[in-house]
């Protein structure tokens, strides 16, 4: 099965045609005023029209009320809600039941407590998103280019469906897929040149190294 890649983040036509054409499987715009991916709904929903059909259009939101969302899902259509801040389960359901839409609920992981968390959420979210806590000091829930401990997900039933995200770049995914074994992957400032800059080569070296697969160590004395 191959890897699905979601590309966030995205601000620029030539960026959303340019991770549809590597293969990206979901493009994910930004609606939260502090990131300097953010973008206006209108136009997200003008970019968003170069990857309908052929990716998944992602709304990331941040305790977006109603209101918010309501602007966001109809100048956007996207196909799925991205719910990034302190989204209870019951405003998960909520959410789902108002706009009929698949819900991947983002949860910040530092340590095998964090990983509890997806209890309450289990048969309300579609998807989980597994991110690395914000550093200090950060106004971003995401998009901090940090990762945590991938061998934490050793821990997850597997059948929790779920991206891998935080920090992952084409240096690093190799690794983490190995460790983890994720059919789905998330990146953003693993692949941009400045914050909210994307690279459209350091775009097309991950998806490289997402097609090489998991990272295979070499054991000690098995050869040159
Ligand atoms: O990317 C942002 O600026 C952002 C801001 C607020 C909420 C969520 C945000 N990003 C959501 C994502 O899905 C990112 O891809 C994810 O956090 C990983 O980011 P990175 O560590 O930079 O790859």
């Amino acid at each position: 099965m191959t890897t699905e890649v979601k590309i966030c983040g995205l601000k620029t036509v030539g960026a959303v045609e340019r991770a549809v054409e590597l293969g990206a499987t979901h493009t994910g715009f930004i609606f939260f005023e502090k990131s300097p991916r953010n973008i206006e709904p209108d136009d997200a929903g003008r970019l968003a029209e170069h990857a309908r059909g052929k990716a998944k259009i992602v709304a990331v939101t941040v305790d977006a009320d109603n209101d918010f969302l309501d602007e966001i899902v109809s100048a956007l259509s996207p196909d799925m809600l991205q719910l990034h801040g302190s989204e209870s389960p019951e405003r998960v359901l909520n959410v789902k039941a108002v706009y009929g839409l698949p819900v991947i609920k983002a949860l910040s992981i530092r340590d095998a407590d964090d990983l509890k968390r997806i209890e309450p959420y289990i048969g309300i979210a579609d998807r989980f998103l597994f991110d690395a806590k914000p550093p200090k000091g950060s106004e971003l829930p995401g998009g901090n280019g940090v990762s945590f401990d991938w061998q934490l997900l050793g821990a997850l039933d597997e059948s929790v469906d779920y991206m891998l995200s935080g920090g992952l770049n084409a240096e690093n995914i190799g690794e983490a897929l190995a460790l983890t074994g994720a059919q789905a992957v998330d990146t953003s400032s693993g692949v941009e040149s400045a914050p909210g800059v994307k690279d459209l080569k350091r775009m097309q070296e991950f998806f490289e190294a997402v097609a090489r697969g998991p990272l295979q160590r070499i054991a000690p004395g098995s050869g040159t």
